[in-house]
């Protein structure tokens, strides 16, 4: 059993309980829930750096990241950075994230929020939207293609970006269907938790045109994003190197400059 699949054992038991505590109706009158949605797929295909910044309190692969920041400066410094989107982990047990952080980095920014989850359940995608995501993650190598199908195509119906995550060819080819905006290649492998881009570069030719091509996890150079640029990546999901500075906003404003240039 890897990572992944201790994560998303616990997952299913964490959506049964909150199906039993919050109905479907309550998630429903939300005053989020018929706001009108901001698309992550557009504002990287206009964009020239197309940085998803990430907030991400601890992980699996490095314990505590950055325990100290607020969830609403951290926003508000992304989007004054130039970010195009924000990624907020909303895992309380790997990540310590929750779906407040969401809320507040709503109540902060206009900006595409993507719910960073790990998604089983359509319960999921109602919480998503009522907490203010625009945007939400599907994990292939913990879906089917069935599961993949129906989600996006839930997510679609209420409005939400979908991004598509995977390891490997094998889970690229069973995902590939209109229902995705974009297409994640995740740099880390979930049993050394090493990151390296070599993935996403081999992976790139695989991915079809109509979506739009993000690189995820273990970015922390311009270098890497350029190269990444030359496989034909629009979207770059960056948390740890931004995460673990004392001032995740300074150090995406200084990121980001430097790529404008
Ligand atoms: O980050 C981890 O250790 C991790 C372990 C197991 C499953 C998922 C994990 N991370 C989620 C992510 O996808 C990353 O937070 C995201 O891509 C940003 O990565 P990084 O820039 O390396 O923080």
């Amino acid at each position: 059993m890897n990572i992944l699949d201790k994560i998303v054992a616990d997952k299913y038991k964490e959506v049964a309980l909150k199906k039993g505590l919050i109905p479907v109706k309550q998630l429903e009158s939300s005053v989020l829930f018929d706001r009108n949605t901001n698309s992550l797929a557009n504002a990287l295909r206009n964009s020239n750096t197309g940085i998803i910044a990430e907030h991400k309190r601890r992980s699996p692969s490095k314990a505590v990241i950055n325990q100290k920041v607020s969830v609403q400066d951290v926003a508000l410094e992304y989007q004054t950075a130039g970010a195009c989107g924000m990624s907020v982990l909303t895992d309380g047990k790997y990540f310590g994230g929750s779906l407040d952080d969401l809320l507040l980095a709503r109540a902060t920014v206009q900006m595409p929020l993507l719910r960073k989850e790990f998604i089983i359940d359509e319960y999921q995608l109602l919480e998503a939207k009522a907490y203010g995501a625009d945007v939400i993650l599907l994990i292939a190598a913990v879906l089917s293609r069935d599961q993949i199908k129906s989600l996006s195509e839930f997510a679609k119906s209420l409005s939400l970006d979908v991004l598509l995550e995977v390891h490997n060819q094998e889970e690229l080819e069973k995902s590939i269907m209109p229902s995705l905006d974009m297409l994640g290649v995740n740099n880390r492998s979930l049993k050394t938790f090493e990151v390296s881009t070599e993935i996403s570069k081999s992976l790139s030719t695989q991915i079809p045109d109509d979506f739009v091509k993000v690189s995820e996890s273990g970015i922390s150079s311009i270098e890497a994003i350029q190269d990444l640029k030359e496989y034909g990546y629009k979207g770059f999901l960056i948390g740890e190197n931004f995460m673990k500075t004392e001032n995740p906003g300074t150090s995406a404003v200084e990121f980001i400059k430097i790529l404008n240039q």
